[in-house]
């Protein structure tokens, strides 16, 4: 169940696609002359980020998808990441680029480093549309990002609040109306 809330617009469509024109140029400079990097998608909320993403790297790319969960309908993470679907191609001997829509508690992004570290790639990165510095809770850092933004909880550009709003072509943060 969600609660009311309404949405402050907080990074326009404007601006993220400007970031992302800066940032890909960052990971073509990086991956210059590989046979193939492999971008992985965590799903759900990174799949608007890497359609606009992977549309500016000039580099030969495979899209591959991993969908990991530890927030439910909350705004509270259960700090218990599950890993819901796997990647469907193999990524040893890979470069490889993570992309993760937000950071947080940073529960999420180490936990798939761990596993996909495990499987011995080439070389793994990761890139972040969204950082909350302030929320972490564990040790990890994307090589990338996009944005620093402070401890509010936002939807949009991808991003849900209990499965809506993805569809929002900006970031924005939520303000709850119910005073709780
Ligand atoms: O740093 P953390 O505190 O772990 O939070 C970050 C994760 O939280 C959200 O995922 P969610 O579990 O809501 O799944 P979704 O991507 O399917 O919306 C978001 O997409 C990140 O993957
Ligand atoms: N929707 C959403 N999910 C998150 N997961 C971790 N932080 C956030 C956030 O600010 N918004």
């Amino acid at each position: 169940m969600s609660r009311p809330y309404v949405i402050d617009e907080m990074i326009s469509a404007k601006a993220i696609a400007a970031r992302i024109e800066a940032l890909a140029k960052e990971i073509e400079a990086r991956f210059k002359g590989t046979d193939k990097l492999v971008v992985v998608g965590l799903l759900r909320g990174s799949f608007v980020f890497i359609a606009d993403l992977v549309r500016e790297l000039d580099l030969p790319v495979e899209v591959d998808f991993l969908e990991a969960s530890s927030y439910g309908n909350s705004t509270v993470t259960s700090r218990e990441v599950r890993i819901l679907k796997d990647l469907r191609g193999e990524i040893a001997g890979r470069d490889v680029l993570v992309v993760e829509d937000i950071v947080d508690t940073g529960h999420t992004l180490k936990h798939v480093i761990g596993l996909l570290k495990s499987r011995e790639p080439k070389r793994l990165s990761c890139i972040a549309l969204l950082d909350k510095p302030t929320r972490r809770e564990v040790d990890v850092k994307a090589d990338w990002i996009g944005f620093e933004i402070p401890d509010e909880f936002v939807v949009g550009y991808g991003i849900d609040y209990a499965q809506r709003n993805r569809n929002l072509p900006f970031i924005g943060a939520v303000r709850f109306t119910d005073g709780a």
